[in-house]
Formats: C-alpha cells, structure tokens, sequence
C-alpha cells in the first residue's frame, strides 16, 4: 500500500512535466489506484503528478539551497516562481502513434504561457525603460492574441488515464516519512538529431576518415585537394605499439592530475531527480603541471620531432581508444536508470544511442569520464603538439627561431586553451555535459578530433612556410584580439547572469523576463546578435587559419568545421530554447534578429 504523503488542500511544490522546473501548486486530490496526485497551478492548470515529481515546501527550501541555480535573491525567486506555468503538450506530428502516446505521457513537452512579460530594463532612463516596456507589451499582446486560437484549452491540462474515476485522497497514512518510489518511466529520446538513425551511422563510418584524410593532406608538401593519394597509406605508418603505449600514458597522466585534490570543488546543474553532482576544478593546475613536465622532458633531450614524425599512429591509437571507451560506455549504460540517461541519447536504437551517448555523466567511483574527456588529455594534448610542431618547423625548414606565423598559431591557441581551463566551471552549465550524452561523439571528439584537427596550423606551418608581412601580422592579432573580447565577455556576462542576474557586471543590461526562473539578456553583446560567442569564437578560427596564407584550404578545416558546427548548434540551441521560453523567446528574436552574424544571419 502507498503512503500518501500530501493531503488535499496542501500547497506543494510540483514538478512540471519534462523540467527540472519546480512551481507551487496545490494538491486537490489523490488517486489510489493510478498513485497519481491531481495539482492545481496558480493560474488553474491542472495536473496529475507522480509523487516524486511532488515535493513539500520545506523539503524544497532545504533542497534548492544546494544548487547554485537557485541561489538568487529571495524577490526575485519569488516573483519568478509566483509566475503560472500554463502550458500545453504539443504533439509531434512526425512521429508513430505509439510514440506520440509515449512522449504525451512521460516528456509532456511544454509551452510556456504568454503571460505579458515586459522587457525588463535595468537602465536609469525612465523614458527609454517605458518606451522599451511597451513596445514588448504589445508584441506580447499580439503573440498572445494569435495564440489564443490555437490553444483556448491552454488551462485544460487534465490528463486523466480513466476519465470515469472518482480521485480519492488516502488520509490515513498521510505522514511525510517514506518517499514511496513512484514506477519508474523511461523518458525516451523523440526528436533525433544528426540525420536521426542513417545520419548517425553515417558520421560513426564517415568522421574518423575525415580526419585521417585531413592529417594526410597536411603533412604532404602539396597540400591541394586535388592531390590526394590514390593509396591509402602502408600499415605500419598507421600503427605502432609504442605509440598505443605512449597515448595510454598521457592520458593515465591527465587522469592522475585530474584526481588532485587541489582546486575548488563545485556543484553542476541539478539533475532530472533534483539532485546535483559535484565535480572537482583543477584544470588549470593540470595545464601549468603538464607544461612543466613537457618543458623539463625536452631540457632533458626528449625529441618531441617524435611526434609529428607519428603524427598518423597518435591518431589511430586516440581513434582505437575512443572507440574501445564508447563501447564501454554502452554497454555500462545499459544498467543506469531512467534518471541518469541522457535526454539527448535515449532513442532505443543501437546506433544511434552509441553515437550520442546513452549515460549523461558516466563516472566510476566518482572519476566523472565525461567531464575529464572534454577538458583534459584532448585538449592540455592540443597543445603539446602545437609545441612538438613548432619544434619541428625549426628543424624541417632549418630555422633558428620559429616563423611568425608558427608563433602566433601557438599563442592564440594557448590563450583559447587556457581561457578554457581558468573558466573550467562553466562547462558544467554547457549543453554538451547539461544534455548531450557520452557516447561516441563527444568520446571521439574529445579525444581524437580536437587533438588531430584542432592541430592541422601547425602541423600545416611545420611543413610549409609561410611569409606574414608585418601589416598580415598586426590584422590577425587585431583579428584574434576583437574575437576574444566578444568570445569571453558574452560567455562571462551569461554566466554571471545566470549565476546571479543583480551582479554590478551585469545588472545594467535590458533583460525579457520569461515564465520560468530565468530571464533572457537583450542588450550588451547579447542584444547584438543572439549568439555573440559564436562570433567572437570564428573571428578567432578565422585568425588562426589565416596565418597559414591562401595556397592551400586545408589550414581552414577548423575554421569550416566551426562553422557547420556552430550553425547547427545555434539551430539546436534555438530549438531547445523555444520550448523552454516559447513567447519569451520569440519576443528575444524579435528584439535582436540576428543569429550569429550581424546583418547576415
Ligand atoms: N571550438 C569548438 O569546437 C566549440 C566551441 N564552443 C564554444 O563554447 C561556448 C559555449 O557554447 P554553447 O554552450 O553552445 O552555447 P551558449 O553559451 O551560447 O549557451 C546557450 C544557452 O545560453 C542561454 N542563453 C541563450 N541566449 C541567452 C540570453 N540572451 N540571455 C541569457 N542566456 C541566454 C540558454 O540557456 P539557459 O537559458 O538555459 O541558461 C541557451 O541554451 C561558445 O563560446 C562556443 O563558441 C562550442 C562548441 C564547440
Ligand atoms: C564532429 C565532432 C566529432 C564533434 C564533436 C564536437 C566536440 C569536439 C566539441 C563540442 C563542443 C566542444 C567544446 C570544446 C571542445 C570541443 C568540443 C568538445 C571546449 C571544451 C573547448 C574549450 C573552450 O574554452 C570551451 C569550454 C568553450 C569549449 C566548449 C565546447
């Protein structure tokens, strides 16, 4: 028999369906049979809950004091949580039957209720604020009116399993003491990406010979496409053990300095259960050992020619690692419950779970592998190669020091990679470890694809030369320099507004309120474009690429891949976005229409 924790009449804190997203509800009934409690929103939604989607208010205060998310100022909670969730489920039209039954009864997608949400400006100018203030009242209005058709049964949200029951409240065992765990539903993966199940085996097949064809074209004098070998290269210049050896090795070093116990250690982003993990931030600490333990080896006579002589073999060995961990991953994955999968890699179908990633955070024993993958060994490694590189341009083109354009190469990606590592915690807010499982891709990624490709400048410059002109010089610094400054200001400006939206830093800027806890910044870097760190993260690619000169497109790969990838990024950020923000966020397009680029897209 169930315990019956909440009675009717109770004011609880209630999950919204598919959300990690708590508002106060009242309890107005229980029902034994399907163990379903039926809610009512603020605005008059009506719900039925699990149990453990219903939380008691103060086991909720006590809870949310954990998370970093919640800690903002009480006010502001307030009035954000007093705010109704009225929502509709949507249905997906391009999906079967059964699956559309499903995603109605576990993911319950949302739709935020256009509630007039006025810009928020946060300036002295009342005149301006007023003028702001209206112009989005309107535009709210008319979103508001042209919805209205489409979802006049937006309050009726009761779903009932049997319309005919009467609900009943269980009153006798009605004591807060055992959290009777409700039947465990899996939340499946209902929108694919990459191309669905054909896209992911296609990328699975397709991206590790991207890469083996790219790094064959770089180190080859003539590097034009047109001259691609016809035979794939011998055997052993594709494999050695030594190497295997050499890359095992890194990495179990990069794990030793991630397992220190120095750094600050910090809660991620509340899990599906209400729960958060805690991770340890030692990154830059790793990179300042690394460099010290790189340095003192070639002082002491280390070649570090060695590696770009087996540049092939390191990538086959990372490529062999990367898959022999996916598989891994897959197959643990299939023993972790419903709460720790992936939103993003629980479709059902082999292939393309193991390419996205069935586990969001595997970790064993508490060595988060996600989280060490995507900052760690492919990353500190991206570095060391450059180094190896520059070594070899000397020794290859018979330098005394290294060419201007090898110098800037290795100094421009240092400061990215560092920038990185200083602001390691702000990973954990990033879609990559909050949604995207670990699977294939990020292990592959990580591992092979931003050491090998991340890389091909300077593995390019080692073997071609390349004049920069003085004027060439000082517009690629000016390049780099303007594209950091959006790069870093617009990342630290939203992760200080999300941290804590009153900070002096940020609490200038225009901000749209939504009808969750958060608020959208409209002004600054964020009103210029709706994805400032984009651009300022491929004004940078463009400067790198652009020290290897114009004989050749393949120093541009990263620049290009940049490119596709944070254009399809934006698309589904946008999306994820639009469902989390919906009239919210429209307003946001509105206000700044550009994506990416100003005036272009
Ligand atoms: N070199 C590489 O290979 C790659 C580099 N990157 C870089 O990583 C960095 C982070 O990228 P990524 O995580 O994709 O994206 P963003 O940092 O742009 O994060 C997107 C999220 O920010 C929040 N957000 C969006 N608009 C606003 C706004 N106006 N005000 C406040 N919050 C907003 C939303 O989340 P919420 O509202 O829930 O907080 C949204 O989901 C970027 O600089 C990118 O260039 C990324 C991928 C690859
Ligand atoms: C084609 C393919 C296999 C794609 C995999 C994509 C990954 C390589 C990238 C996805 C997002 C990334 C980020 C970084 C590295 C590359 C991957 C993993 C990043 C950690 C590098 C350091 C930056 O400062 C960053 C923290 C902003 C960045 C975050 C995204």
């Amino acid at each position: 028999m169930p315990i019956v924790r909440f009675q009717a009449g109770d004011t609880v804190m209630g999950r919204w369906p598919g959300s990690n997203l708590y508002y106060e509800v009242k309890v107005l009934s229980y029902s034994a049979k399907s163990q379903l409690y039926t809610v009512i929103y603020k605005d008059g939604t009506e719900l039925e809950l699990k149990d453990a989607d219903i939380k008691s208010m103060t086991g909720f205060r006590q809870g949310s004091g954990r998370s970093r998310s919640r800690s903002r100022s009480p006010a502001r909670t307030r009035r954000s949580r007093s705010r109704s969730p009225a929502r509709t489920p949507r249905r997906s039209s391009a999906h079967t039957a059964e699956r559309r039954k499903d995603k109605l009864k576990d993911v319950l997608e949302v739709c935020l209720s256009p509630v007039t949400m006025p810009l928020v400006n946060n300036s002295n100018n009342e005149h301006e604020k007023k003028e702001e203030n209206d112009r989005a009242s309107k535009e709210v209005e008319r979103v508001k009116e042209e919805g209205e058709n489409q979802v006049s049964s937006r309050y009726n949200l009761r779903r009932r399993k049997d319309q005919g029951e009467e609900p009943t409240i269980e009153q006798k065992n009605a004591e807060p003491v055992v959290l009777l765990a409700a039947p465990q539903q899996t939340s499946k993966t209902i929108e694919l990406e990459f191309g669905g199940r054909i896209g992911a085996f296609f990328l699975l097949l397709l991206l590790p010979v991207v890469v083996l064809a790219l790094l064959i074209l770089c180190g080859q004098k003539d590097s034009s496409l047109l001259s691609f070998p016809r035979m794939l290269p011998p055997l052993d210049s594709l494999w050695d053990w030594q190497v295997f050896g050499i890359t095992l090795l890194w990495l179990l070093f990069q794990a030793v300095l991630f397992l220190l116990p120095i750094g600050k250690v910090v809660n991620g982003m509340p899990l599906k259960n209400g729960e958060t993990l805690t991770y340890r931030i030692n990154g830059f600490y790793a990179l300042i050992i690394s460099g010290v333990a790189v340095g003192t080896s070639v002082y002491n006579d280390v070649d570090l020619g060695y590696i770009h002589n087996h540049f092939l073999q390191f990538y086959t060995s990372a490529l062999l690692i990367s898959i022999l961990l996916s598989i891994y991953l897959f197959v643990r994955s299939r023993w972790t419950t419903d709460d720790e999968r992936a939103p993003a890699g629980n479709s059902g179908y082999v292939i393309y779970d193991f390419f996205m990633g069935r586990e969001l955070n595997p970790r064993i024993k508490g060595f988060d592998i996600k989280f060490f993958c995507e900052m760690r060994p492919g990353l500190i490694g991206w570095l060391v190669i450059n180094f190896a590189m520059l070594h070899t341009e000397m020794k290859l083109q018979n330098l005394d020091t290294p060419s201007s354009a090898m110098l800037l190469v290795n100094i421009f990606q240092l400061l990215w990679v560092a920038d990185g590592l200083w602001h390691e915690e702000k990973l954990l807010t990033m879609m990559d470890i909050v949604y995207d499982g670990f699977g294939f891709m990020l292990a592959f990624g990580d591992l092979a694809w931003v050491p090998f490709t991340f890389t091909c400048q300077s593995y390019y410059l080692a073997s071609h030369s390349s004049d920069l002109s003085v004027f060439w010089i000082l517009s690629i610094i000016l390049m780099n320099t303007v594209g950091y400054y959006i790069f870093r200001k617009a990342n630290s400006q939203k992760f200080a507004f999300r941290r804590n939206p009153d900070d002096p830093t940020v609490s200038h800027l225009k901000t749209i309120p939504t009808a969750t806890e958060k608020s959208l910044i409209a002004s600054g870097l964020w009103g210029f474009v709706r994805h400032p760190n984009y651009l300022g993260d491929l004004l940078m690619a463009l400067a790198w690429s652009l020290t290897c000169g114009f004989n050749h497109i393949i120093p541009y790969f990263y620049v290009i891949y940049l490119l596709v990838l944070l254009v399809h990024r934006e698309a589904r950020d946008e999306h994820q976005c639009r469902k989390k923000y919906s009239v919210a966020w429209d307003q946001y397009c509105k206000a700044v229409p550009y994506r990416v680029f100003p005036w272009i897209y």
